[in-house]
Formats: C-alpha cells, sequence, structure tokens
C-alpha cells in the first residue's frame, strides 16, 4: 500500500479524519519550509500538501495565487523546492505531496522531475491542468520512482467520469467540493454531500475534499461522509500573518471522533 494511503488509513482507523494542509513552497522564503512543515507534522497532519509557485495558476483563488506571487518574488522555482525537500527530508516523516500546474514539471523535464522528486523522498504528486485522459505521460515516470499521482475529481462531473478518475487515483482521490476557484468559503452546498458519499462509495482509494474548508464545522460535517480534508486557503493565510496557532480549532475537529463511513 503507498505511503500516503497508509498515512489516511490509519487516522481513518484510530477513529479520526485525516487532514492535509496545504501551503505554498517558498512563501516566506524557502529558508521557512522547515519550520512551517515540522509546525504542520507536530500539530498532528497526516500529509501536507506543497504548492509549487506558478505564474498562470488557473484554478487558485486570490489567497493561493497571492502565496504564489510571494514565493515567485523569492525566485522560487521546482527544482529549488524539491532540492530544499531533500535538505529537510531526514526529519520530516509525513508524506509530502507536490502540488503542481504541468508546465513546471515540462520545463524541468519529466525524467529530472522524477528523480529529484524520489531523492526528496515525495509521496504524491498532484497537477491539477492535467487531465486522467493525458496524465500517462506523467504517471510513467513516476510509478517507476514509487510515487503516487493523485486524481482531482469534480463531484458534478457524470457518474461514470467520477468512478473512473477514481478508479485510477493512487494514494487518494482529491475530491473538489465547489466549483471554480480555491478559497474560504462560510458553508458548503447540501449537494456536496450526496455527491461525496457518492465518490465514497466507488472509491478504491480514501477520498479527500477540499475546496472551501474553513471552519471546524466543516470537518465535522466532511468527516461523516469521507475520510478527511484538504485545507489551502486558510493555512496559507494563517501562516502568512504570522498566527499559524489559528489552524489548531481545525486540527482538533480532525482528531476528535467521528462517524463511521
Ligand atoms: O484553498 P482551499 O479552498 O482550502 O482549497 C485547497 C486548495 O487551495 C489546494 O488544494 C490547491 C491549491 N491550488 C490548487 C489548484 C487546484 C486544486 C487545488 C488547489
Amino acid at each position: 500500500m503507498s505511503r500516503l494511503t497508509k498515512a489516511i488509513q490509519s487516522r481513518v482507523e484510530a477513529g479520526e479524519t485525516a487532514f492535509i494542509p496545504y501551503i505554498m513552497a517558498g512563501d516566506g522564503g524557502l529558508d521557512a519550509l522547515k519550520d512551517q512543515l515540522l509546525f504542520l507534522q507536530e500539530s498532528g497532519a497526516t500529509a501536507v500538501e506543497l504548492g509549487i509557485p506558478f505564474s498562470d495558476p488557473v484554478a487558485d483563488g486570490p489567497v493561493i495565487q497571492a502565496a504564489g506571487l510571494r514565493s515567485l518574488a523569492h525566485g522560487t522555482t521546482l527544482r529549488d523546492v524539491l532540492e530544499a525537500v531533500k535538505a529537510v527530508e531526514s526529519d520530516i516523516t509525513l508524506p509530502l505531496v507536490v502540488m503542481t500546474y504541468f508546465n513546471p514539471i515540462l520545463q524541468l523535464g519529466l525524467d529530472t522531475f522524477a528523480n529529484l522528486a524520489k531523492e526528496a523522498r515525495v509521496a504524491g504528486v498532484i497537477v491539477p491542468d492535467l487531465p486522467l485522459e493525458e496524465s500517462e505521460i506523467l504517471s510513467g515516470v513516476l510509478e517507476p520512482a514509487g510515487i503516487d499521482l493523485v486524481q482531482l475529481v469534480s463531484l458534478t462531473s457524470p457518474r461514470e467520469r467520477v468512478e473512473r478518475i477514481a478508479k485510477a487515483s493512487q494514494g487518494f482521490v482529491y475530491a473538489v467540493t465547489v466549483n471554480g476557484i480555491t478559497g474560504t468559503r462560510q458553508s458548503l452546498p447540501e449537494e456536496t454531500f450526496k455527491h461525496l458519499a457518492a465518490l465514497k462509495s466507488v472509491s478504491p482509494v480514501p477520498v479527500m475534499a477540499g475546496f472551501g474548508v474553513s471552519i471546524p464545522e466543516h470537518v465535522q460535517q466532511l468527516s461523516e461522509v469521507v475520510d478527511g480534508v484538504i485545507v489551502g486557503s486558510f493555512v496559507v493565510d494563517a501562516l502568512h500573518r504570522g498566527d499559524r496557532d489559528a489552524i489548531l480549532p481545525l486540527l482538533d475537529a480532525a482528531r476528535s471522533v467521528r462517524a463511521e463511513v
């Protein structure tokens, strides 16, 4: 079983909800990365989604976009991030999932990317602009390196497509809970829960729900239908404001006992 799947399942088996914070690598400079990862590890995160800044981030909402611009202003590249991860890897037991658009991977070169990611002990990769139908070009180099290619699924896709994506996804499947861009939200649409339950019932890998998760109540509600949550904008904002303890109530909600799914 993959490291990612194992990390998520062990939380679920312990009666918890898996919790994956997203951070933008290089926001605050890559020198801050080790400290950020250690904080999340010590706070009980299940894994970390590590964003790579990109000049044309089509799916990113304003908070993630601003973080990407700050990171780019530090000159952060995909190669720098992988090298920085390799340098701290021995202190980090959390599985890391690199989230990047496809273009930076192409610029670096597919094989170089896979090799550097392997050396950095990256557990998984998410590429939001690489649809399932085109993903073989990347999975072909990641699979030999033992790295999961996590697929994103939009809940409003036809049922048959949702099922196909879940079956192709490795590590976990990323359920996008709302149409549109990333960002914090007050409440989640009611039909989201029905869609999530349907996805959960056909998915061979754990289901992680992301987009708009920003209060403990969201975590509790989602934990009734899926294996865990991904939280981006709220975490990025808290780290940027220097108020990282603001994340702790969300982590606490994930750790408190949940209903069986
Ligand atoms: O910020 P939110 O609404 O909490 O959603 C997570 C999201 O930011 C993170 O997973 C992400 C960042 N960039 C993306 C691009 C596509 C899909 C997902 C993402």
